[in-house]
């Protein structure tokens, strides 16, 4: 099973390598603005799961959520140590 740290270094490898197809690569050209939109959506997409949806439904949004705020992490430069600091 694929934890946030591992999807964290598959991320940055494709931040870093711009393979052909990637989704990441996508969102990273799009820039902070669209990558905060996207944000939004998955968490109030995430707020509904929780409201109206099944546990499996909510733990996926989350986890489209989680992946978001990594791309927004990337596209400012951030390292999972710039964040671990603040929880
Ligand atoms: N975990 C994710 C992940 N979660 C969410 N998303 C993106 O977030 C979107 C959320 O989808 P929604 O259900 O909200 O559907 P949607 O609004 O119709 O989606 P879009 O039209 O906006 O694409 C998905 O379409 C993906 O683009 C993800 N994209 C990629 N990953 C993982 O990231 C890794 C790298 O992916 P690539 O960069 O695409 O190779 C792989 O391991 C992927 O599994």
């Amino acid at each position: 099973m694929k934890t946030f740290e591992d999807l964290w270094r598959e991320l940055s490898e494709k931040a870093r390598t711009r393979p052909e197809g990637s989704g990441t690569v996508a969102q990273l050209d799009a820039g902070v603005h669209a990558i905060g939109k996207k944000l939004l959506e998955e968490a109030a997409e995430s707020w509904m799961a929780a409201e109206h949806e099944s546990d499996d439904r909510t733990a996926e949004e989350i986890s489209q959520l989680l992946y978001h705020a990594q791309v927004l992490m990337l596209a400012r430069g951030l390292t999972l140590e710039d964040v671990y600091r603040h929880l």
